[in-house]
C-alpha cells in the first residue's frame, strides 16, 4: 500500500531567473491500496510529473512522507518494489543497447543469474507480447508501440508491486494506445500490480484506472471513483470531464478506435 501525507516540493534557487521558493506541491495526501490503479489528472504545470518523482524516490518532498509498505520511499528499501514508465519511449531505452542488454540491466542490478536471463527476458517479451527475435533489435528499429512494450517489459522485470506511468500512452497513436492499455490491464490482472497512471488523458484514465485524483496548481482537487464520475462535486473536473467528453465526441466521427475507447469508457 502506498501512502503520501502532507507532501510539499518547492523548487528554489540563487539565480536570478530561477523560479525562486515557487511551490509545485502543497497538502497532497493520499493512499493507494495494493492492486488499485490511481489516475492523476490534471493541466500543464499542476505537478504530476513531479508527484510522480516523489513517488520514484527520484526527488524528495521538503515536507511530508511518502511510504509504500510501510517503508519510506525516500530510503532505497521503500523504493525498491516501485518501478516507471515514462512518456518519452525513443530516450528511455539506451541508444546503443540491444533489446535484451536493456532487459539485462535490471535482472542483473536484482540479483539475477547470467544462465537464468536469457529465458527471463524471452518470457517478459512474451507477457508484452512480442517474440524473442526482439532482443537482437536497438531502439530505432522499434515502433512506438514496441519500444513502449519494451519499457513495460522492462519495468514489470523486478516484480514491482506497483508501477508509476508517467503518461505512457501519451505519445502512441490512438489504436496503440487501446492495445497498451489492454497490456496494462492483462498484467495488472496477472500479477496485481497498482498502477499510478499519470496522464492529461481523461479517457485513458477512465478506462484503466479504479480512481481518479484532479490536481490543480499543486493541491489535490479531488478524489472520484471512476465509475461515479457524475458525482464529481469540483468544478475544475468537472470542467475536465467535459473537456473530455467532447473531445472524445469530435474524435468519434473521425477515429473507429475512438469510437469504440468511448463507448467502453461513457
Ligand atoms: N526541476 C524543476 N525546477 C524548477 N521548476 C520545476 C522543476 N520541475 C518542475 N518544475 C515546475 O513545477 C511545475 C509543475 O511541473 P510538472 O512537470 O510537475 O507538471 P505537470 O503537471 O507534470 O505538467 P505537464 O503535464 O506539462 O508535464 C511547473 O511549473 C514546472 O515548471
Amino acid at each position: 500500500m502506498l501512502t503520501v501525507d502532507q507532501v510539499e516540493k518547492s523548487y528554489g534557487g540563487a539565480g536570478r531567473l530561477s523560479r525562486r521558493g515557487k511551490k509545485v506541491l502543497q497538502n497532497i495526501s493520499f493512499v493507494v491500496e495494493e492492486d488499485e490503479v490511481l489516475g492523476i489528472i490534471g493541466e500543464s504545470g499542476s505537478g504530476k510529473s513531479t508527484l510522480g518523482r516523489l513517488l520514484l524516490g527520484i526527488e524528495k518532498p521538503d515536507k511530508g512522507t511518502l511510504h509504500f509498505d510501510d517503508r519510506d520511499i525516500a530510503a532505497r528499501a521503500g523504493r525498491r518494489r516501485i518501478s516507471a514508465v515514462f512518456q518519452d519511449y525513443t530516450s528511455s531505452i539506451h541508444p546503443y543497447y540491444t533489446v535484451e542488454k536493456a532487459l539485462a540491466e535490471p535482472l542483473k542490478l536484482y540479483g539475477w543469474k547470467d544462465g537464468d536471463i536469457g529465458l527471463r527476458i524471452d518470457f517478459l517479451l512474451r507477457q508484452v507480447g512480442l517474440d524473442s527475435s526482439y532482443r537482437s533489435k536497438y531502439p530505432h528499429e522499434l515502433s512506438g508501440g514496441e519500444a513502449q512494450r519494451v519499457c513495460i517489459a522492462r519495468a514489470i522485470s523486478t516484480e514491482p508491486k506497483c508501477i508509476v506511468l508517467d503518461e505512457a500512452v501519451s505519445s502512441l497513436d490512438a489504436s496503440v494506445q487501446f492495445q497498451v492499455l489492454e497490456l496494462l490491464k492483462e498484467l495488472k490482472a496477472s500479477y496485481g500490480i497498482s498502477y499510478i497512471f499519470i496522464t492529461h488523458d481523461i479517457q485513458a484514465a477512465v478506462y484503466l484506472c479504479d480512481r481518479l485524483m484532479f490536481i490543480r496548481s499543486g493541491q489535490i482537487e479531488e478524489i472520484v471513483s471512476a465509475r461515479q464520475l457524475t458525482e464529481v462535486r469540483s468544478e475544475y473536473a468537472a470542467a475536465m470531464l467535459d473537456m473530455a467528453l467532447r473531445l472524445a465526441g469530435q474524435g468519434e466521427a473521425s477515429s473507429a478506435g475512438g469510437e469504440q475507447r468511448k463507448e467502453r469508457i461513457w
